[in-house]
């Protein structure tokens, strides 16, 4: 796909997105190249509606990207809760589990998806799978030890890699961390493996997110497919 193409699903996929968003809400803004859309559907719909929303980010990025179109903004802990968040996600499997943190803002992300009423999230077709693993799962991981905890993660087997920056060195976190990414190919149990992780002395938080999405919006061949996660769950 040309890359013109593929900015102009991300471009639709973020419209879609912002028809959620309503006037009074409480917004959790996601990070990365999808949701940039999203944050300037978001920015626009803000200025010509007058909406009355708070906005609250996941990385820097995303902070300095609302801010500069004039999208109010407050800290977590400012707000009671999150209404609805929008955010991206680099793999999504059947039952709708997620791997996310390709951009590295893994932490915020769940922490505000981890307080929001509802999640959303906006992806390109190519990004669903049967069973999550394929693309590498980001651990964040404090400096401290993080050569030892490395060695531990390469025993298991769990083909463990720095993130690095273009300049080679240690990708940081906007929380101040490390990321080690795991290659794993195939998650069979990824609520067990969620908890192995996070058992870890020096893991801060690892980019599976299970049982969070409520809707994910695909785009696909022009097309926008919205589906409901929740339905027959209860
Ligand atoms: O988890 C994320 C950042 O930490 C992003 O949501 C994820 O990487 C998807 O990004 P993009 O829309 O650029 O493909």
């Amino acid at each position: 796909m040309q890359r013109r193409d593929f900015n102009e699903y991300k471009k639709n996929l973020g419209n879609k997105a912002a028809e959620f968003v309503k006037s009074g809400m409480v917004i959790g803004l996601g990070t990365g190249s999808t949701v940039y859309y999203f944050v300037e559907a978001l920015g626009k719909k803000v200025a010509k509606e007058k909406l009355d929303i708070v906005g609250i980010t996941t990385s820097n990025k995303t902070k300095e990207h609302a801010s500069s179109l004039n999208i109010p903004l407050k800290s977590l802990d400012e707000v009671d809760s999150i209404d609805l968040t929008i955010d991206g996600a680099d793999e999504v499997s059947n039952d709708f589990h997620g791997i996310k943190g390709g951009g590295g803002a893994l932490l915020f992300e769940k922490l505000v998806a981890s307080n929001s009423k509802k999640t959303v999230w906006i992806i390109e077709d190519s990004k669903r799978v049967k069973a999550l693993g394929k693309y590498p799962l980001p651990v964040e991981v404090v400096k401290y030890g993080s050569e030892k905890l490395f060695q531990k993660l390469e025993k298991r087997g769990y083909k463990p890699t720095w993130r690095l920056t273009d300049s080679g060195n240690n990708f940081l976190t906007d929380d101040d961390n490390y990321i080690i990414d795991l290659h794993l190919r195939r998650i069979s149990s990824p609520h067990e493996f969620s908890r192995e992780l996070i058992g870890l002395v020096g893991v801060v938080e690892h980019g599976l997110f299970l049982d969070t999405v409520d809707t994910v919006i695909v785009g696909s061949k022009g097309e926008i497919e919205i589906i409901d996660t929740q339905v027959g769950k209860n």
